[in-house]
């Protein structure tokens, strides 16, 4: 698929762009260890991941507590000592998923306007796109806490579509979440599905984006 005069595209962060689950779940699993619960895998965490930072914490938190006193947990504490703990673990297994980097580089390139809008806490986000050197591709990018509501709402679409000062018609979003697709639709914006991404593990396929790739680099043959 070909998608005609887009001058905005808007990328998901984690899932899309970079694959930032080895971190979350180590930084998870430090605060667990604190309460002395057991250690979650990675393939346990992936699930949790969408709805921002607290979601994540809390949904760790009852699958580790299945069945155990969870009463010494105060959840404002756990989610500090994750803050604390991902703050020190940011970056140091997440990497970009396979084309990102070159893809990146071909539509800035070729003009286009690339932000980032994520469900992550948005102190998170500089700092991973600096040590992974893609920073400087983005005109804006937007955190959960950015403004007041987050994906599935349309908000924070139409939030850089307005800042960009491009019509909603001329943006496109890419993501491998159903919250990415549905903040797309409630935008009435064009989207793309990456079918390698979390998505609760289920097919991106069964949320109806605009148009699926397999693989990031696919994206140039659409723009
Ligand atoms: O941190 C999350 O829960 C999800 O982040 P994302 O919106 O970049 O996929």
């Amino acid at each position: 698929m070909i998608f005609n005069n887009k001058k905005l595209i808007i990328f998901d962060f984690d899932g899309t762009l970079i694959n930032s689950i080895p971190d979350l779940t180590l930084s998870i699993n430090k605060m667990l260890s604190n309460y002395n619960l057991p250690k979650l895998t990675i393939e346990q965490v992936i699930p949790f991941i969408g709805n921002g930072a607290k979601p994540l914490v809390e949904r760790s938190i009852n699958y580790a507590t299945n069945g155990l006193e969870k009463s010494n947990i105060i959840f404002e504490e756990a989610f500090e000592l994750y803050l604390d703990s991902y703050r020190q673990n940011i970056c140091n297994k997440t990497y970009t998923y396979n084309g990102v980097v070159d893809t990146l580089k071909y539509l800035h390139k070729k003009g286009y306007k690339l932000a980032i809008c994520t469900n992550k806490p948005y102190i998170f986000i500089e700092p991973i796109l600096k040590k992974l050197n893609i920073r400087d591709y983005f005109n804006h990018w937007i955190g959960e806490d950015s403004i007041t509501e987050k994906k599935p709402s349309a908000a924070p679409l139409l939030y850089l579509a307005e800042k960009e000062n491009v019509e909603i018609s001329s943006c496109l979003m890419v993501g491998d979440s159903k919250n990415d697709i549905y903040a797309a639709k409630n935008a009435d914006m064009d989207c793309v599905g990456v079918s390698y991404g979390y998505n609760y593990n289920e097919h991106i396929a069964d949320y109806n984006p605009t148009h699926i790739i397999d693989n990031f680099a696919e994206l140039q043959e659409c723009l």
